[in-house]
């Protein structure tokens, strides 16, 4: 398969051959949503009120509000697309598209839930019909439901570590976990050796069904998390009247993995893009941000533009990319610093038709070794065709995301076949996504706080504004940050702050 990208790319650049891309218009006649709006053709504007860097799901919310709120706006986005983590991709099989990136959604998720309402984009729940399966080198291969695998060597740690972690996670301040007392001792801590000292049974095991957590949720593996960090990501999972839970943050029913979107997450960003039609200008990448006499002068490789205040809702570590003038205070620049990108990327085998749900199975997995540790059955609505879907990350990621394509394939399927049976050895289609590779992204899903005691002495800077600059992108939300809905709420939040100070 081709990268997804480089499909869009070649896209673009055939209907611009053919002297399509002149207008929305003629490109919107000729395609689905898939295509995209081209956005703003021919030289950036002189001077907007507010610029935005950044075209994922956190920035177009920004732009969309600020305009909402009469001021005039242009997103300015480094690629050739808009959606940053966000990315349909269609598969040759049946035409069906799946995610190559963020994708689930669940209760409490109220932000994105209503801003997908607005744009028509219906949701379908996570097929959960059926066992679950865990493999592990104690137990053999074991069929279940719920929570946790029953495992006998893991579950009682499992249950004490998960409400331990709950009861403290309550306790965390969303909007400043670094006032909680035992604040600098936690963000010293990692998750493994939290783990390590708290577990009474069977630590390594119960260290080792976490990562099966962690991985695809942070992209990293526990020894690489603050404990603070990961009880205030906890925490985050809920909204102002639900306290997260580690359950809300990880399951299928009733958790953030309960839903997708019919057509593919990406069509968000899409129709907000269609929506925001010239106030969106790709291929815009900002290299210089300079504040002098009262307005702020974006540089990008389309040009400058003047404006009165800018919302930065780029990764953070790619705003280090950016040069500043004046440069960004030390606390900012210290914290971009130490925010990290996990390593996560996607891989997904298709089948003609999803032949575990026969089985009883749900499609969902869980394994404690090998190139699967995380399966989601990740079928279209209908159910057809069949999709299989491993989060490698972490660990994981480093052992099996520098393979080769075919090793990697290999690994993947014969994960895939240990849970299901030998049928998921033959998939019609297969196809991955490495977001470590994307440049303008760095990795994913979120940044992540090591165990530096960096969240403790940077973190409170993270919604500062310096200057005219304000701060959006889903790492700095209050509730669901790293996820969508949190890139939702952080570009709502981010529009009322420069709305405000334009009055
Ligand atoms: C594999 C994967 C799986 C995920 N799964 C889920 C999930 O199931 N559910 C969920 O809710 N979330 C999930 N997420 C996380 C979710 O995708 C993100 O939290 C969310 O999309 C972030 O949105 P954002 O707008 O804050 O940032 P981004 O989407 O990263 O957007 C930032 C934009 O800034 C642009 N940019 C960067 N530098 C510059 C520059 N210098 N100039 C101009 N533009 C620049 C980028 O190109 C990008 O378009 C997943 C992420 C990944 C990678
Ligand atoms: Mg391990």
């Amino acid at each position: 398969m081709t990268d997804p990208v480089r499909l869009d790319l070649s896209r673009r650049a055939v209907l611009g051959a053919a002297g399509l891309t002149a207008g929305a218009g003629a490109l919107g006649a000729l395609s689905d949503d898939a295509a995209g709006a081209p956005g703003l053709q021919g030289r950036l504007p002189r001077e907007v009120d507010v610029v935005v860097v950044g075209a994922g799901i956190s920035g177009l919310v920004a732009a969309r509000d600020v305009r909402r709120g009469g001021r005039s706006v242009l997103v300015v986005e480094a690629r050739d697309r808009v959606g940053g983590r966000v990315l349909n991709h269609r598969l040759t099989t049946k035409g069906a598209t799946i995610e190559a990136g963020g994708a689930f959604i669940g209760p409490t998720q109220g932000h994105i839930a209503r801003l997908a309402r607005e744009l028509d984009v219906p949701t379908f729940l996570e097929h959960t019909e059926g066992n679950s399966v865990y493999v592990s080198q104690t137990t053999g291969r074991l069929e279940y439901s719920g929570t946790v695998p029953p495992d006998p060597t893991i579950l009682p740690d499992a249950a004490l570590l998960l409400q331990q972690i709950d009861s403290y996670a309550a306790e965390i301040a969303v909007d400043a976990p670094w006032t909680h007392p035992r604040a600098r001792e936690w963000d010293t801590l990692s998750l493994r050796d939290w783990i390590r000292g708290t577990a009474v049974l069977n630590p390594e095991g119960v260290a080792n069904l976490i990562e099966c957590w962690t991985q695809p949720g942070f992209g990293a593996d526990p020894r690489e998390l603050s404990f603070l960090f990961v009880l205030w990501y906890v925490a985050c999972s809920g909204d102002e009247r639900t306290v997260g839970t580690f359950s809300r943050n990880s399951d299928t029913a009733g958790g953030a993995q309960e839903r997708r979107f019919v057509g593919g997450s990406q069509l968000i960003p899409l129709r907000l893009a269609r929506r925001l039609g010239d106030a969106v200008a790709l291929d815009a990448a900002v290299r210089r941000v300079e504040q002098r006499d009262g307005r702020v002068r974006v540089h990008t490789s389309r040009g400058v533009v003047s404006a009165r205040r800018v919302v930065v809702a780029a990764p953070p570590p790619r705003v280090l990319g950016i040069d500043f003038s004046p440069g960004l205070p030390d606390r900012r620049r210290a914290l971009l610093r130490h925010l990290h990108m996990g390593r996560l990327m996607k891989c997904d085998a298709v089948y003609p038709t999803p032949f575990w749900r026969a089985d009883g199975l749900n499609g969902f997995g869980l394994s404690d070794t090998g190139a699967a540790r995380a399966v989601f059955d990740n079928c279209p609505r209908d159910g057809e065709p069949g999709v299989l879907l491993a989060f490698v990350g972490g660990d994981t990621w480093r052992e099996f995301g520098r393979l080769s394509r075919d090793r990697r394939r290999r690994a993947v399927l014969e994960g895939f076949a240990e849970m299901f049976g030998p049928r998921a050895l033959r998939p019609v289609e297969y196809t991955e996504h490495d977001w470590t590779e994307e440049r303008w992204t760095g990795g994913g899903p979120t940044a992540i706080h090591r165990p530096d005691g960096s969240l403790v002495r940077f973190g409170p800077a993270v919604r500062r504004p310096f200057g005219r600059v304000h701060w959006a992108g889903t790492e700095t939300s209050t509730y669901w940050s790293g996820y969508m809905d949190g890139a939702v709420r952080a570009g709502e939040r981010a529009a009322l702050e420069v709305l405000d100070l334009l009055r």
